[in-house]
């Protein structure tokens, strides 16, 4: 088959770590979430994690390569995540090396919480700085997209609001896309942005 000669071994150990990483915070509950880091970029190529895997226990054998159809490279039993074709969508319209999709307590409120305004807005925190924006002043806003059914649909909806300064985007009442130029910052900006959704569904109980 096409393309099976890829070695995308370095990949493939950066999605694990960074599975086992996020999991070990508690924020990929029940096998949800779905984790990736691009190979190359033509043809588009990247290592994702297969649907349904243990993310806490992941072995390299659940993490797929697939091309920009969303289909793995390579014969395999395995079927990659059902949400590859968000992935595909974000590659293609986003600068970024690296995709981390959560399930948190959290980001789920926040995206309750605000959908009716569309966004979450983020202002007044020295952690915007780790999302990149280090201007005095910095005030971002988070947008949120309905949980499409369809899939398409919802890949749609999201690549429609990323955007290269807000590396994330909240899906209502499922979780968020997060996204950075290399594993190290796409995780460091899921980070960043659970730490600020918290504050800001904790403050609300102050006067
Ligand atoms: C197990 S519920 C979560 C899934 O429906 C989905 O939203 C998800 O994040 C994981 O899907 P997956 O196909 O395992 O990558
Ligand atoms: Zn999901």
């Amino acid at each position: 088959m096409e393309g099976t000669h890829v070695d995308f071994r370095r990949e493939a150990e950066q999605v694990r770590w960074l599975a086992q990483t996020v999991a070990a915070k508690g924020w990929l509950p029940a096998t949800s979430g779905n984790l990736s880091v691009k190979v190359s970029d033509a043809p588009l190529r990247f290592a994702i994690t297969r649907s349904g895997a243990d993310k806490q226990r992941l072995a390299l054998d659940d993490v797929l390569l697939v091309g920009e159809d969303g289909r793995p490279v390579a014969k395999t039993s395995h079927r990659p995540s059902a949400e590859t074709v968000v992935h595909v969508r974000l590659y293609q319209s986003q600068p970024c090396g690296a995709i981390v999709h959560v399930h948190t307590m959290f980001n789920n409120l926040a995206s309750d919480v605000f959908f009716p305004q569309g966004y979450v807005d983020l202002a007044g925190h020295e952690l915007l700085k780790a999302l990149g924006h280090w201007e005095e002043g910095a005030r971002i806003r988070v947008p949120i997209v309905e949980n499409h059914h369809r899939l398409d649909d919802l890949a749609a909806a999201v690549a429609a609001q990323a955007q290269p300064a807000v590396p994330g985007v909240l899906v209502r009442n499922h979780g968020i896309y997060a996204w950075g130029e290399d594993a190290d910052a796409a995780l460091r900006h899921l980070e960043a942005f659970e730490f600020l959704f918290e504050y800001v569904l904790r403050r609300r109980q102050f006067p």
